[in-house]
């Protein structure tokens, strides 16, 4: 099963601290409670202490108004609700306040300072009195120790124990309120990191997704205040950058590439003109403007003439270099609007374009003209050569453009035929040459 970031990270910060929390709050509130108790019995242990020695002039002497005042006092105590004073036979001689319990069952066991028990809300304490023959100084004495004929009596204290519950209940309440505000806080902190760090995470992730689908003009905010993520963020921006950078470059030779091909499939390499793809290209577009719009456009096929010898001769490099020559020769001759084509060999082709039948011929001439009077040499050789051009309309109605480039081809054979270095143009009406 699939989980997102922010729900990991908080319950991994904040389920051990809410657990940790718990433990140091339970074992604080142990020892608190041990404390509480552990203080307030000694507190009533102390009152049972102080008074037993200074009841002991009371119960030698009988004096019970000496003993009121001592209860009352000690009654000013806090915590304090009852006192009593029993004599050597546990009789009671003077009681302040309402004992909860009758103790003198137990009080004859008791030879130092105790707690007697719990009885609800009350603790029962008791210590013996003895009969000391000094002066009473040092309260840390093991009465105990003293003979048993020198208790002279017992006094029993009585504490509420509402006020040390109300302490308890107080520790527990704090605690548990510094344990929850902690946890609060913590659970705050965790959040709003949290938040941070799976906020840049998600914005990378789906960036990176980004990224895969093909959008390579992504870019993340590099914003966050925590170094390995900012690290992170101006990564992933100078990778993206690099890739749109390298997908840019290889697409420009791609492209690059691409127009090579293109020119090089409708190009002839030797003299730069369009080649015979081009050209058959060209003469179904004129064919179909022919019949579209009565466009008059004509064709002439053009042969050299005596071409071979200048290869037999002077060598195929000779060849070439006329070749380039020749074509750059009836570019000169020829319209902007006319387009000239190597179609293979020593064959040209010119379609001329919006071209009546007499000026067609007039081109016709002046590229025959021009061909037989260029001056071609070569390494101290001259050679002359000459072209036989078959002119024919390019005429749609009735003719594909196959028929025409035959009917072409024809005229420039009859052209050959009749002697070289001429014009020849088929029959008016019928536009072939047979
Ligand atoms: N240098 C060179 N020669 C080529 C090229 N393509 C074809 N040729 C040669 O051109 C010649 C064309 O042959 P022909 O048309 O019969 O030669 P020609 O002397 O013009 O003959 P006629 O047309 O009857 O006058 C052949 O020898 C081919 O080898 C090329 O690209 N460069």
């Amino acid at each position: 099963m699939k989980t997102s970031l922010k729900p990991l990270l908080l319950s991994a910060v904040i389920l051990p601290a809410a657990l940790l929390a718990t433990v140091i709050s339970m074992v604080f509130i142990a020892f608190g409670l041990r404390a509480l108790d552990t203080e307030f019995e000694e507190r009533g242990l102390g009152i049972v202490s102080f008074l037993a020695p200074a009841a002991e002039y009371g119960l030698i002497s009988g004096n019970r108004p000496a003993l009121d005042a001592l209860a009352f006092g000690v009654l000013e105590q806090r915590d304090v609700v009852a006192i009593a004073f029993f004599d050597a036979e546990v009789r009671p001689l003077v009681q302040s306040g309402r004992l909860s319990s009758t103790p003198q069952a137990t009080l004859s066991e008791v030879n130092s300072p105790v707690i007697l028990g719990k009885e609800g809300e009350r603790m029962v304490l008791a210590a013996p009195v003895m009969a000391l023959p000094l002066a009473i100084d040092d309260l840390m004495r093991d009465v105990a120790a003293l003979d048993d004929t020198s208790r002279i009596g017992w006094t029993v204290i009585e504490l509420d124990t509402r006020s040390l519950e109300r302490s308890k209940q107080d520790m527990w309440f704090r605690t548990l309120l510094v344990t929850a505000l902690a946890l609060m806080v913590t659970a705050w902190l965790a959040t709003s990191l949290a938040g941070r760090f799976s906020d840049v995470i998600a914005r990378l992730a789906g960036a990176v997704d980004a990224l895969r689908a093909g959008r390579l003009d992504i870019v993340v905010e590099e914003a966050s205040d925590i170094r390995e993520l900012r690290t992170l963020q101006q990564g992933f921006n100078q990778m993206a950058r690099s890739i749109s950078e390298s997908q840019a470059t290889l697409q420009a030779r791609v492209d690059e590439a691409t127009a090579q091909l293109a020119h090089l499939a409708l190009h002839d390499p030797l003299t730069g003109l369009p080649n015979r793809r081009a050209f058959e290209q060209a003469l179904d577009d004129a064919v179909i403007l022919s019949r579209r719009a009565g466009d008059r456009d004509a064709l002439c096929f053009i042969d050299l003439d005596r071409f071979k010898i200048v290869n037999d001769t002077a060598g195929h490099a000779a060849g070439d270099e006329l070749l380039r020559q020749v074509g750059e020769l009836i570019r000169k001759h020829v319209r902007a609007s006319d387009h000239l084509y190597r179609i293979g060999g020593d064959e040209f082709v010119l379609i001329l374009r919006g071209c009546g039948q007499e000026e067609a011929r007039k081109i016709a001439e002046n590229l025959r003209e021009a061909v037989s009077t260029l001056k071609f040499d070569w390494e101290g050789t001259a050679f002359t050569i000459g072209a036989s051009i078959g002119l024919v309309r390019i005429l749609g109605e009735d003719k594909s453009a196959a028929d025409i480039l035959v009917a072409a081809d024809l005229a420039c054979y009859a052209a050959k035929k009749g002697g070289r270095n001429q014009v020849h143009e088929p029959v008016a009406a019928a536009d072939s040459c047979d």
